[in-house]
């Protein structure tokens, strides 16, 4: 019976825009989407089972950051239940008085002191509940903050390899859902202890009036809750199946109003079939959405049905309790308020239960993230380095990155040497990022070993290691601040210094694009703010590389430095770095511009994550049929080449 109350959400119809689009409907491959129905998979009760663990694992929480405002809100919480039980009794006072015998006069009078008490114990139910409110008010943003503050910590510390990690990636990001519940957990657990308790009060008022009533309580109760539940659960279904249009609407719609997506939305009139895909897929959601309310519609009528004829019985049973004088008119007066309140706090108990069962969830995760951060955070301490210059040096290093099946590195063994100009060159995957990112300690190798300045990176003081070394990776943030913070933020460590940021820009040559900007160094230099403005990909280099000047650090690694700059600025460009080396810098050039590595000290050539040959432009130069030269010579014949040259064929790999 009722088979199709308890039934799982269909799947909703795909509309046609959305297989022709997407292949399907549009999932995330977020960590949070296995979390969007979690009602969808638990029973009510293996969610009372988890109950405990939940409070107690927000009671922790709070307990650590503000013992005393806890016990407060406990005390307050508790206060309030005992209130209601309180209130009940002075209820059952009141009407014992008013049906007992004699003139009304008198029974008001006699009631008089119970109707003073329920006054009083109203009023300092009101008082306990600000108290309560105070003091949850003041332990929630403690505990956000504590726990945001350390997810968000354990993050900024945690070492590269776990964040280009998929699995230790997504189980990361899925702590930041959980940052979110925090609060809400709070207020569920508050709330939940306050309808508990509440309820326990009054199921031992109506113990004390008569044993039966607390069945009577029961049995209305029951079907109460089955249908918070029911409804709470086809709410879920609703939303989820809801979900996946939604985001493949938006997804689609958003595509009409980004700039970069306009030039084919308006000439290849891409924006025609996007509007086409919304209707239609608006169309099935919205059908879908009417299929999934008359179903909740069913399910509330059900739940109404049984819930009357739950009353029906009790009140059946009160009668009978009544007639044969098993308990007195007032004692089934209480029962009525108490058994009407009960059930009222019964609906808000089952559903702050089930939010605060799935913010639990979220809480797990949290948990999980805080524990893989900790795990594999960089360490701090370490041997220390000697000051001065960096050399850095790498023997037989391997490396592959988490879950890949292939070396990106392969036994490498090289050595940057101190205030010289040393490039990494070589065919795209060759795996020169791969080794910058090594040589600046951001990746451990898995065989072989990384020297700076002699001591080995995995002993080393990691934080010196970084201490030396200023990035200016391919893809460098574009940070969302203004263009002054842009480039503090190389060396955030040091107090501001305007002088020393304009020094870095001029070094740059980024001054003249800070002048340009209509709010200069106050400008906001990504689009969408007060004050932004969008800088174009060769005033972003520019941008980046004063924000790696401005470290002052005695490495310098640079990949494709100069990918967006026009010729002249390309050419100062490499310039300034040369120059660099003046004053003891080392640098490490990534560079697809092999005009430019021909003035470096030392070229390393490598070739899927091996280095295959290496020396200076002209030695390199040398090798008959040598990568370096195959690929400098490549480069070179583009220039000289006239619209009737043949192609040029590829290098020869090398093994
Ligand atoms: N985060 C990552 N996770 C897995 N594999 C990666 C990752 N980054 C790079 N790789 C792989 O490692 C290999 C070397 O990549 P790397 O970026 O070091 O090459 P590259 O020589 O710098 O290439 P390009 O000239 O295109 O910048 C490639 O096969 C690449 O697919």
């Amino acid at each position: 019976m009722f088979t199709w109350l308890s039934r799982p959400p269909q799947q909703s119809t795909l509309s046609d825009s959305e297989q022709l689009l997407f292949s399907g409907a549009l999932r995330h491959d977020k960590a949070w989407a296995q979390y969007e129905n979690p009602l969808l998979r638990v029973s009510f009760w293996s969610m009372a089972k988890q109950f405990p663990a939940m409070m107690a694992s927000v009671a922790r929480a709070a307990w650590r950051e503000d013992p005393r405002a806890l016990l407060v809100l406990l005390a307050a919480e508790l206060g309030i239940g005992l209130m209601r039980a309180f209130t009940l009794v002075a209820t059952n006072q009141v009407l014992i008085a008013i049906f007992s015998a004699g003139p009304t006069t008198d029974r008001l009078l006699d009631a008089a002191p119970a109707l003073g008490t329920a006054a009083a114990v109203t009023a300092a139910s009101s008082m306990l509940s600000a108290v309560s409110v105070a003091a949850s008010g003041r332990l929630e943003p403690k505990i956000e903050r504590a726990c945001t503050s350390r997810y968000y910590r354990g993050l900024a510390r945690v070492e590269l390899a776990t964040l280009v990690n998929k699995e230790t990636q997504r189980a990361l990001d899925a702590g930041r859902y959980g940052i979110r519940s925090i609060r809400s957990m709070l207020s569920s657990s508050i709330q939940v202890i306050n309808t508990v308790i509440g309820l326990v009060a009054a199921a031992g008022v109506l113990l004390l009036l008569h044993p039966v009533l607390v069945l009577a309580l029961l049995l209305i109760a029951a079907p109460k809750a089955w249908g918070a539940v029911a409804v709470v659960r086809r709410n879920y279904a609703s939303r989820s199946v809801w979900l996946d249009h939604v985001r493949a609407t938006d997804m689609v719609t958003y595509q009409l109003s980004r700039p970069d997506a306009g030039p084919e939305v308006k000439a290849h009139r891409a924006g025609e079939l996007l509007t086409g895909a919304y209707e239609d897929m608006a169309a099935t959601a919205a059908l879908e959405k009417q299929r999934l309310a008359y179903a909740e519609a069913g399910t509330d009528l059900m739940a109404s049905a049984m819930s009357g004829v739950a009353a029906l019985v009790s009140y059946g049973a009160l009668w009978a309790l009544l007639w044969f004088g098993a308990i007195p008119l007032a004692a089934a007066g209480t029962a009525v308020v108490a058994v009407r309140t009960s059930s009222q706090n019964l609906a808000s108990l089952v559903m702050s239960v089930n939010r605060l069962y799935e913010e639990s969830m979220y809480l797990a995760d949290l948990e999980t993230a805080y524990e893989l951060a900790e795990r594999n955070a960089i360490p701090a301490g370490g041997l220390s380095l000697p000051q001065g210059p960096v050399e850095v040096r790498c023997e037989k290093v391997s490396f592959s990155y988490p879950g890949a099946e292939q070396l990106a590195l392969d036994e490498v063994s090289l050595m940057v040497p101190a205030g010289k100009v040393v490039a990494l060159v070589g065919e795209n995957g060759s795996g020169k990022t791969t080794l910058a990112k090594l040589l600046a300690g951001l990746y451990l190798p898995t065989q072989g070993q990384v020297f700076v300045n002699g001591v080995d990176v995995r002993e080393a003081d990691r934080d010196a290691v970084f201490d030396r070394v200023a990035l200016l990776c391919q893809d460098f943030p574009h940070w969302p601040m203004t263009a002054r913070a842009n480039i503090h933020i190389g060396r955030p460590e040091l107090d501001l210094d305007q002088e020393r940021i304009e020094q870095a820009a001029r070094e740059a040559d980024a001054l003249s694009v800070v002048d340009s900007l209509p709010d200069r160094w106050e400008s906001i230099i990504v689009s969408g703010f007060e004050r932004s403005t969008q800088l174009s990909g060769g005033q972003w280099q520019r941008m980046g590389s004063a924000r790696a000047r401005y470290r002052r650090a005695p490495l310098l690694i640079v990949d494709e430095p100069t990918s967006a700059l026009d010729p002249r600025a390309e050419i100062e460009a490499f310039q300034a770095l040369r120059s660099m080396t003046d004053n003891g810098t080392t640098v490490l050039l990534i560079t697809h511009r092999l005009a430019a590595t021909a003035t470096a000290d030392l070229i390393y050539v490598l070739d899927r994550g091996r280095v295959v040959e290496h020396g200076s432009h002209a030695e390199l130069m040398t090798l008959t049929d040598g990568h370096y030269r195959t690929l400098y010579e490549m480069q070179a014949a583009q220039y000289a080449r006239t619209p009737s040259s043949p192609v040029l064929p590829r290098p020869t790999p090398h093994s």
